[in-house]
């Protein structure tokens, strides 16, 4: 049987044989990414892992004809190592979502030992892979994520990104609601975090950066508590999934284009951030340029209006305590 390697270089289409994993991939998100997941064509093994119906749902896929095989696992028979083994990408949407009157952090009690202990599988069976974290609240499982890869010496900061990528989608949609523009060609740099007032979009670097004041603040606000939006309209059955799960497949996407080589991939993301380390917030989202290795160029903020400015000086005071909540999770119980 052929090696990975020699089928990145026999391949015509070479560099483009990954093994892609989702952990939580029976859930709301887990099935439309894996679906996503399954018409990526650079994706040539794609490994499903949930408690419950991973199977169920990897047979499923598995008849649609594109080319990748695709294997489903539960927790038996050692079924997380199984799927994690050799993954390129892995993408973990696993854990429970919001119901209405919950913040995103109201989730870190269930949801922070969920992502600790798929971390620990990840560091010992895929220790190469990029690690892209959806599951919430964003701003804590992804120090949450680092400080595992930390303990187990396989901490690579070019390959965990937090998914912010769904506020990256909402910006592009609802600017364009409110300009009477095409949403395809609407482009909004989003950085901060991924909740609330951590969510900072920067309109002012797109064309339409003299929007009256009462349009603008709607917007901004629309941007940042759009998911409210779906758990309030979803009445207690969960939040976004559909739109999360295309989020996610454009986000692996574009990892999965950086590795192979493809340039000038670029995305905003929430990873281990030098931007303000010197300030105590260790992880913010940027826009990032993604290559071979991961994480190839963070890119600066760029000229910001005033509003933004504000924005992210309490974005940033928000950070400081959602990141020190993820890792002193972690050192009090590893
Ligand atoms: N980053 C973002 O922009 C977004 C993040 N989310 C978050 O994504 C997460 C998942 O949301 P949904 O898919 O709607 O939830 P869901 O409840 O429909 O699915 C979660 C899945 O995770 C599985 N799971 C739970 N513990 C697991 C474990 N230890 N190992 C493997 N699988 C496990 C469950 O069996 C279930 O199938 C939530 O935390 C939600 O808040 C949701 C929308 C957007
Ligand atoms: O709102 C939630 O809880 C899910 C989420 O992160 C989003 O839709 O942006």
């Amino acid at each position: 049987m052929l090696s990975k390697a020699s089928v990145r270089q026999f391949s015509s289409s070479a560099a483009s044989a990954y093994k892609v994993t989702v952990l939580g991939a029976a859930g709301g998100i887990g099935q439309p990414l894996s679906l996503l997941m399954k018409l990526n064509h650079k994706v040539t093994n794609l490994a499903l892992y949930d408690l419950r119906l991973g199977k169920g749902v990897a047979t499923d896929l598995s008849h649609i004809p594109t080319n990748s095989t695709v294997e489903g696992f539960g927790p038996d028979n050692d079924g997380l190592a199984k799927a994690l083994k050799d993954a390129d990408v892995v993408l973990i949407p696993a854990g429970v979502p919001r119901k209405p009157g919950m913040t995103r952090d109201d989730l870190f009690n269930t949801n922070a030992s969920i992502v600790r202990d798929l971390a620990k599988a990840a560091a010992v069976s895929a220790p190469n892979a990029a690690l892209l974290i959806i599951s919430n609240p964003v701003n804590s499982t992804v120090p949450i994520v680092s400080e595992v890869l930390k303990e187990k010496g396989v901490y690579n900061p070019k390959k965990l990104f937090g998914v912010t990528t769904l506020d990256v989608l909402r910006s592009s949609r609802f600017l364009s609601e409110v300009v009477g523009t095409n949403p395809t060609t609407e482009t909004v740099t989003v950085v901060g975090g991924h909740s609330g007032v951590t969510i900072v979009p920067l309109l002012s670097q797109t064309k339409h950066k003299d929007l009256p004041k009462d349009k603008y603040e709607a917007l901004v606000h629309r941007i940042q508590f759009g998911g409210d939006e779906v758990v309030k309209a979803k009445d207690g059955a969960g939040s976004a999934t559909l739109s999360m799960a295309q989020a996610g497949a454009r986000m692996a996407g574009s990892v999965l284009k950086g590795l192979a080589g493809e340039t000038d991939i670029t995305e905003p993301t929430y990873i281990d951030n030098p931007l303000f380390k010197s300030e105590g917030v260790d992880f913010f989202s940027t826009r990032v340029t993604l290559g071979p290795e991961g994480v190839k160029e963070v890119h600066p903020l760029g000229n910001l209006s005033t509003a933004e400015q504000e924005m992210i000086a309490t974005a940033k005071e928000t950070l400081k305590k959602n990141i020190k909540k993820g890792v002193d999770f972690v050192k009090a119980n590893p």
